[in-house]
């Protein structure tokens, strides 16, 4: 944890331990038992801060203020859960975000909801520099939602994080009332009501597929454990780190007291990406296409839907009257958009991710316009297209807001959608068994479909 700045940076330098208690500036400093964090003098403080009296005494400090209408102000004492070590929930607490101010009743920000905490993996990755900071700024959960962010890094990006956390602190975002890093996923998860899992390892040179899928599927299956005893019952998980669908339900089945519905695999960037090259087809503004349906993996076996899809509210197939360029340039031309971007600079998409990933959680914090849908990768319990059970298998998706989604089960399937909806399906069934090790099944056996289907450049 760094426990410095602002007031606090009169100490740095110094090594505190914990259960001291420092006067400082007239307020009161008393400390709790999180690590320290090296600063650039050798020393590290074990401080969390709690500073009373001093709301606008200097510019910006409100904008930090913990308590207000929420539940969660980091001056209340934190329960223990899940075996962690009081003080250590949700990783270490970060620089200014461990400097927490006991507001006057009557100068509480009365219009902010309950803190929402966001826990994010690969917090120090290319996707979630652009995440964090939409997060941050109120885009995603709206302007009267403080949030708290718990980052989870690897040994590797220990630094980085600390970075990261750091742009953070100079952002002076308003609704950011906490910044917890760490690299437990125990410590980091803890109470978390959203958990956007990012971080992955890439695909190395040489690597096969299946080696890949076990790799990761391990990370996950660990993460998913660490949900299941200290995040939140009601945890929101969406996974991103690929091979994404099977590494959702590899962190699912690792985690029972957790309901299976909500756990997501992305593939809202698909479905933009659908939406973009249909609209451009059309001569239309991208707002204009709607009904928008990936099916399947996040791989180059994804099914952009063109037949349910609409145009100004028409279907795409009576506005674009050119089903040979449906099926044979927009379509590949989707499933391989993540090459062709890395082919231009080099390294994928990162930006568009995070819009997308923000775009997902909208999707599920909002309403979805009548009539209209969006897709999500999801546990496939039940579901009138005759798609295998027990997988997460992007589909068509309708939420009422509150963070829950219903399918949507009257979707147009032909024989053309049929055909490439089962090879993708195929190839889910084909990773899960790859992964049956690591989701408490016996028999595994990794025979992956022919070709790599795995996004280019993603893995
Ligand atoms: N689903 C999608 O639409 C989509 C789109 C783009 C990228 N991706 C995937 O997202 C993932 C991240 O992409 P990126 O560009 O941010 O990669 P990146 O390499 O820039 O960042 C990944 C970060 O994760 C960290 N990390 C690795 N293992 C970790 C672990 N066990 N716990 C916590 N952190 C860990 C790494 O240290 C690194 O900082 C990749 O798997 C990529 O293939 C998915």
């Amino acid at each position: 944890m760094a426990a410095v700045a602002g007031n606090l940076g009169a100490v740095a330098g110094a090594s505190l331990n914990s259960n001291v208690l420092v006067k400082l500036d007239g307020g009161s400093v008393s400390s709790s038992a999180f690590l320290g964090r090296k600063l650039a003098t050798g020393g590290s403080i074990k401080a969390n801060v709690k500073h009373q009296g001093v709301v606008g005494k200097r510019r910006g400090v409100v904008a930090y203020v913990a308590p207000s209408t929420t539940e969660k102000s980091v001056n209340e004492p934190k329960k223990a859960a899940g075996g962690i070590a009081e003080g250590q929930k949700g990783g270490q607490c970060f620089g200014v975000f461990c400097v927490t101010y006991d507001l006057k009743e009557g100068e509480r920000p009365k219009t902010w909801r309950k803190t929402v905490r966001i826990a994010v993996s690969g917090a120090a990755g290319m996707i979630a520099n652009h995440l964090l900071f939409k997060l941050a700024s109120g885009e995603v959960f709206g302007q009267d939602q403080p949030i708290a962010l718990n980052l989870l890094g690897s040994e590797r990006s220990r630094d980085a994080l600390e970075g990261v956390a750091m742009e953070l602190e100079d952002s002076l975002f308003p609704l950011l009332r906490e910044v917890n890093i760490g690299i437990e996923p125990e410590e980091v998860f803890a109470d978390a009501d959203w958990a956007l899992l990012i971080g992955a390892k890439p695909r190395g040179p040489g690597m096969e597929r299946a080696d890949l899928l076990d790799l990761n599927g391990q990370i996950f299956a660990n993460q998913g454990k660490a949900l299941n005893k200290v995040a939140s019952p009601d945890v929101k998980v969406l996974v991103v780190g690929n091979p994404c669908n099977t590494n959702a339900l590899i962190a699912l089945k690792n985690a029972p007291r957790l309901n299976p519905r909500n756990f997501h695999a992305l593939t809202r960037l698909d479905e933009n990406r659908a939406k973009c090259q249909l609209a451009l087809k059309a001569g239309v503004f991208y707002d204009n296409v709607s009904n928008m349906t990936i099916w399947g993996n996040h791989s180059t076996t994804q099914v952009p839907d063109f037949l349910n899809a609409k145009i100004h509210g028409a279907r795409v197939v009576d506005v674009i009257q050119d089903e040979k360029w449906l099926k044979e340039e927009f379509t590949p031309r989707v499933q391989k958009r993540g090459g062709a971007l890395i082919q231009k600079w080099g390294r994928s998409s990162a930006a568009s991710t995070a819009v997308s990933i923000a775009d997902a959680i909208k999707s599920l914090i909002t309403p979805t316009p009548e009539g209209d849908w969006f897709s999500s990768g999801v546990y496939t319990n039940g579901n009138p297209y005759g798609i295998a059970e027990d997988i997460i298998y992007s589909m068509p998706c309708r939420s009422a807001g509150d963070g829950s989604w219903e399918l949507v089960t009257d979707c147009e399937i032909n024989d053309y959608l049929r055909e490439r909806m089962k090879k993708s399906e195929d190839e889910l069934l084909a990773e899960k068994k790859c992964v049956a090790h690591l989701i408490g099944q016996e028999n595994g056996y990794c025979d992956l479909p022919e070709g790599d289907t795995m996004l280019p450049g993603e893995l």
